[in-house]
């Protein structure tokens, strides 16, 4: 590792290259490095071709947002600075409702880490911030007031850019005006900050595994060290950084919504020997008791599914997703 590195800043488990990972070396797998990812345009979009990337990427990439360059760097910037704090900092700053977390993603609804596995761990570090309850957050520290200042703007514009866009969806999908409206709340969304440390062994460890989002719609800004890959007909592929672009992914509740005509993405993060990575995603889900009615699931409210997934990664050490709510086939006929 260089030493240029602040180690101190790292979770103690990051600073010593090989603990936390399991020993079976990673399956070797092709990735395509070929970025065919659809783009669309925010200022004329486009509803066919928005249909077509729902159905057969479950991802896009949204240029002309209309979010301020300044906006994005200052964030990216500032969020940066805060993970380089040390690691004692960071968990005496971060308290609620904002959460420091490393080795994985998997957090409880009050942002604590989910309990992981010594040989599982997500090679990443970051904050949870849910927005609607960020007012709560440390008045009289200017360093952190910067900080919910920058992500209460951001989180207005990616509010603004989810409900359109989800506006969008639920027109190509004829879905019914009143449900759709409880289909995006507002004010469920959260925004990660992700710190990526750089990890020598990359063959033996994940940034992030493989996963869905449990969402409705996830908007990912990610810098340009890459890493971030997707599953499209089975096959890896890179998804390249492109500046002042986001990356639109559909999560799984879209997916139940969508009567699987649209996809909720496999994706992961690879690791990278080199250099640190950042990203900053913003997660937005249904309101609060509404339920979601699909012709191929049973009914059911996003707590019940996240409740599901945590007792799953709990007992099992993963996330089972869409599949506990499948209604089965006589089912779904009658
Ligand atoms: O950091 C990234 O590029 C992806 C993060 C991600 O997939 C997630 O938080 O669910
Ligand atoms: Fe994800």
């Amino acid at each position: 590792m260089s030493e240029i590195l602040n180690l101190k800043s790292y979770p103690p488990v990051f600073r010593q290259q090989n603990t936390g990972l399991d020993n079976t070396t990673k399956e070797i797998q092709e990735v395509i490095n070929d970025d065919a990812v659809p783009v669309l345009d925010f200022q004329c979009l486009n509803l066919d071709e928005l249909g077509e990337a729902c159905k057969d990427w479950g991802l896009f990439r949204l240029v002309n947002h209309g979010i301020p360059v300044t906006l994005m760097s200052q964030l990216r910037d500032h969020a940066r600075n805060l993970l380089s704090l040390t690691f004692q900092s960071k968990q005496e700053l971060f308290t609620s409702p904002v959460s420091y977390f490393w080795g994985t993603p998997a957090l409880t609804p009050t942002g604590a880490s989910l309990s992981i596995g010594p040989h599982n761990i997500n090679w990443v570090e970051g904050f949870n911030a849910p927005l609607s309850q960020l007012s709560q957050f440390h008045g009289g520290n200017p360093v952190l007031d910067w900080f919910r200042f920058l992500l209460e703007e951001y989180g207005r514009h990616l509010a603004r850019l989810a409900t359109t866009i989800f506006g969008a969806m639920a027109k190509n999908l004829n879905l019914d005006a009143e449900k759709s409206k409880s289909y995006l709340s507002e004010s469920t969304g959260f925004i990660r900050v992700y710190r990526y440390p750089q990890c020598s062994r990359e063959s033996e460890a994940w940034g992030m595994n493989v996963h869905t989002d449990s969402s409705v719609l996830s908007i990912l800004n990610q810098d340009q060290v890459g890493g971030l890959q997707v599953l499209k007909d089975d096959k890896w592929l890179h998804v390249k950084p492109i500046p002042n672009s986001l990356i639109f992914n559909l999560g799984d509740m879209m997916q139940a919504m969508s009567d699987d005509q649209y996809t909720s993405v496999k994706h992961r993060v690879k690791v990278n020997k080199d250099e640190e990575r950042f990203s900053i995603c913003y997660f937005v889900f249904p309101a609060e008791g509404s339920v979601i009615q699909s012709s191929k699931y049973k009914p059911f409210t996003y707590s019940d599914f996240q409740s599901q997934v945590q007792q799953d990664v709990k007992t099992l050490g993963f996330k089972v997703g869409l599949e506990r709510f499948k209604l089965n086939v006589t089912e779904a006929a009658g």
